[in-house]
């Protein structure tokens, strides 16, 4: 045996990962073709579109896709043929967190993985290299090969490899391009280490030989939830640091800056925030709090779980910080939510910090305008629905969706700054506070605002993490700590 010289590439899959990760494989491997299937005809049909109206939003993605798309790299709605013509097939499909059945809230759905593995199975009458792209548990290569085996045709061999991803969304393009390292798992015999040969002479067409990284199966697989709740991690706890800061009238920007200058603990991943989202971070911890108590470890779940506690609580903080400096009442007041995305960068809003936000100002009946660069509307009205406990008619009644920042502002008696969109910080704040209710705030849940200008202008400023900042004159909040009795005053 020696390993297959990969002549077309089929991804299953065409999301936020399949998408990109294989546009820039057809980008940099010309001679391989490449198919990105999916059973969503619209987002295939996007993908497709004259106009390169693409279904992400991603900076560089249509450059690539532009060059790449109909010279070597095709998206199709017809699964089946895109699996039998392929050498590798990449299972780039969702795997979210399980909302009913054992392990509900926790696990992760591998539905949609096992689906397409049987469908590998009954569709492939040649050999394949079936590469788990998505972020799975541990061992779930080994389930995959199980079912290919049983249900494969005479002569149809199946080797399995990890490589997960890591790219972060609004970043993509460069992190695909460059990445710090590849990961490829593979079982040790023979026939493994050709297979995952096969993968590491796709990726050196551009990535430099000491940043792929060959390791067993297992390892591969759990160094992905591994990444992600380390990653996590540094956000909980300069979170929970920045508790301690506003309750003390320390920055959290100085001790961030202060603490990362360490270079055993490095400055990035160390900027406080309203609380994490995206896809990735709650689900892949919860994935692997699951793992923990499965394997019995209910010390290790414990740990981990706490950094999604802090999560919710750094949320849940920040919406009643609004609600306690604008005299513990939002009830009938404007707040306006400037950035929807989880992140800046990109139009995605799942497990977005803003969902929360707005659902419990909705709840102190106060009226919400939002406005997102990125976000569709139909993706708001979604994502609010979906956790609001109201009809749709009620939530259009108390939130407006604006087309600019200023409209947004328009009127408010708060602005609440939840995505670090950076055309909110060239916006002309001094607009907007004249166009406000006073005492016009601005709640800075990103630290991305100049709070010396905004409160030259006259805005009153409320900011993440700065303790001097958090005192409005009636409720204030800013809590003083008595040392020697160890109570609140
Ligand atoms: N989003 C990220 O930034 C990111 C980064 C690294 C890893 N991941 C992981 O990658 C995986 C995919 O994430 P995503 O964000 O791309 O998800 P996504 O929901 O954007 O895309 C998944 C796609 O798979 C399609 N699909 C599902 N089952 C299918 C089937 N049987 N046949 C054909 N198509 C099918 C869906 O229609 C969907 O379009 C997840 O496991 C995720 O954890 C995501
Ligand atoms: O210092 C920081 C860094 C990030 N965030 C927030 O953390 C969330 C996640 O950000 P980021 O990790 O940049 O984006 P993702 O696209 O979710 O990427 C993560 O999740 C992906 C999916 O698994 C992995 O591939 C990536 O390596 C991992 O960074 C966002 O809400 C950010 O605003 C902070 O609050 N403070």
């Amino acid at each position: 045996m020696a390993p297959v010289t990969v002549k077309k590439i089929c991804c299953i899959g065409a999301g936020y990962v399949g998408g990109p990760t294989c546009a820039v494989i057809a980008l940099k491997c010309p001679h391989i073709i490449v198919t990105i299937v999916d059973l969503n005809q619209t987002r295939i049909d996007a993908w497709n579109s004259p106009d390169f109206r693409l279904p992400i939003y991603e900076p560089g993605l249509d450059e690539v896709v532009r060059e790449a798309r109909g010279r070597n790299l095709f998206f199709s709605t017809d699964v089946d043929t895109a699996i039998q013509e392929a050498d590798l097939i990449f299972v780039s499909v969702n795997t979210p967190t399980k909302k009913s059945g054992v392990g509900a809230g926790f696990a992760a759905d591998l539905n949609y993985v096992e689906l397409a593995t049987r469908r590998i199975a009954a569709v492939a009458t040649t050999s394949k290299i079936v590469v788990e792209k998505s972020t799975v548990p541990c061992r779930t290569a080994e389930s995959m090969q199980i079912i290919l085996e049983a249900n494969s045709k005479p002569n149809c061999r199946f080797d399995i490899l990890s490589n997960p991803e890591f790219l972060a969304e609004g970043t993509a393009i460069g992190d695909l391009l460059a990445p710090d390292r590849v990961l490829i798992g593979s079982l040790q015999s023979a026939e493994g280490k050709d297979a995952c040969q096969s993968l590491v002479d796709i990726y050196s067409n551009w990535v430099p030989a000491d940043r792929i990284l060959t390791v067993g199966v297992w390892s591969s697989e759990l160094s992905k939830l591994a990444a992600n709740a380390m990653l996590a991690q540094r956000i909980s706890s300069i979170n929970a640091l920045s508790a301690i800061c506003e309750a003390t009238g320390a920055n959290i920007d100085e001790v961030a800056n202060a603490v990362g200058m360490d270079s055993r603990i490095g400055p990035k991943f160390l900027k406080a925030s309203v609380g994490f989202g995206g896809s990735c971070f709650q689900k892949d911890i919860l994935n692997l709090v699951y793992l923990s108590e499965s394997l019995h470890l209910p010390q290790v779940a414990a740990y981990w779980r706490q950094v999604v506690e802090m999560n919710e609580w750094q949320k849940k903080r920040f919406s009643k910080t609004v609600v306690d400096t604008l005299f513990n009442t939002i009830t009938g007041k404007r707040i306006a939510v400037l950035g929807f995305a989880f992140k800046a960068d990109t139009g995605d809003t799942r497990e977005s910090a803003s969902i929360s936000l707005i659902r419990d100002f909705l709840a102190e009946r106060a009226t919400v305008s939002v406005y997102d660069p990125q976000v569709e509307h139909e993706q708001i009205w979604a994502d609010l629905d979906d956790v609001v406990p109201k009809s749709l008619d009620e939530i259009q009644k108390q939130v407006t969706l604006c087309s600019s920042a200023f409209e947004a502002c328009e009127g408010a008696e708060a602005v609440v700054v939840a995505t670090e969109w950076k055309e909110f910080l060239e916006i002309d704040w001094e607009t907007i506070y004249k166009s406000m209710k006073k005492p016009a705030f601005v709640f800075d849940g990103r630290l991305l605002l100049d709070a010396s200008k905004l409160k030259q202008i006259g805005f009153k400023v409320v900011i993440i993490g700065r303790g001097e900042e958090i005192r409005s004159p009636i409720s204030s909040p800013r809590r003083h700590f008595n040392v020697l009795n160890g109570e609140n005053r």
